[in-house]
């Protein structure tokens, strides 16, 4: 398999899908407070097997025995804050991939601060959206809160950047999702603007790429198959919603729904 080659990546994404219905990888998380509910039942109805396990101690030994980790900055409280490093390290010493999403990072000290700590423990992928990517590259302010006030395509310096040296896959996520090892740039264009009408989709999708890296060494194409299976259930979804509300049930309908044929048919990668 090629990862720069979107016939190949079709195909291994459509595959790793059904790869982790087969395994039911085990992702922790240490995720925020408005997304735990949600990413914990996005990540049932893909296949995976969700445990928010987040105070110290337990989390750094559950990182061990995970098949991969999700740490989001969304609402860090104390003991998430106290969990975080020792859980990234924990992880790092382990093989197990770890997913950064460093929510909100930019003007907000406390997170900007535990973010730079936690993108030097080298984690896997880091996923964010553009505005979260610009500010942790040092490139930016960062957004308007959680939400992003840029496009992924003026973050790819950004992101290029931030994969080299950390040696990170880094997924920006907008419209079109950029996603690059530092070396070849892939870019997702599946996806519905109803994703940016629930709150907590950029975050579930980090837990969701975290299931992925555990079954693809090749975090590029990881994060990739990740975006695209999450995106086209999205698609799927909108076409039977009439707003938010109805939209999200859907979307996790979808998510449990969606194989690996709707996969190859639907991929939009380039
Ligand atoms: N305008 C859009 N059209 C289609 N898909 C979109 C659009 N904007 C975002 N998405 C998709 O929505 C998902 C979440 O991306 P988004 O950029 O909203 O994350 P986020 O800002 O981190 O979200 P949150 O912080 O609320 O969890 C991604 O899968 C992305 O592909
Ligand atoms: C709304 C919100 N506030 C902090 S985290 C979060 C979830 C989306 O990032
Ligand atoms: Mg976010």
């Amino acid at each position: 398999m090629r990862s720069d080659d979107p016939a190949d990546v079709t195909d291994r994404s459509a595959e790793l899908l059904e790869v982790l219905r087969e395994r039911s990888p085990l992702v922790q998380n240490i995720t925020n407070a408005v997304a735990t509910n949600f990413t914990a039942n996005v990540l049932l109805a893909i296949g995976a097997s969700p445990a928010m396990v987040d105070i110290p101690t337990e989390a750094e030994e559950f990182a061990r025995i995970a098949s991969g980790v999700l740490i989001n900055l969304g609402t860090p409280h104390e003991e998430a804050r106290a969990a975080m490093p020792a859980t990234a390290q924990a992880a790092r010493a382990s093989d197990t991939p770890w997913v950064l999403d460093p929510v909100a990072v930019g003007a907000l000290p406390v997170r900007t601060t535990l973010a730079r700590e936690l993108v030097a423990l080298r984690p896997t992928i880091v996923r964010g959206n553009a505005s979260e990517i610009l500010s942790l590259a040092g490139f930016g302010e960062g957004g308007r809160g959680v939400e992003s006030t840029d496009s992924p395509e003026g973050a790819l310096d950004a992101a290029l950047s931030l994969a080299r040296e950390h040696g990170a896959v880094v997924a920006v996520s907008g419209p079109t999702d950029v996603i690059t090892d530092g070396r070849q740039v892939m870019r997702v264009s599946n996806g519905h603007p109803l994703l940016t009408k629930v709150t907590g989709a950029g975050c579930a999708l980090g837990a969701v790429m975290a299931a992925f890296a555990s079954l693809e060494s090749d975090a590029l194409v990881a994060a990739i198959a990740a975006t695209s299976v999450y995106t086209i259930a999205a698609e799927l979804a909108a076409e039977k919603s009439s707003g938010p509300g109805s939209f999200a049930a859907a979307f996790v309908d979808e998510l449990a729904r969606i194989d690996a044929d709707t996969v190859r048919a639907r991929m939009a990668v380039a």
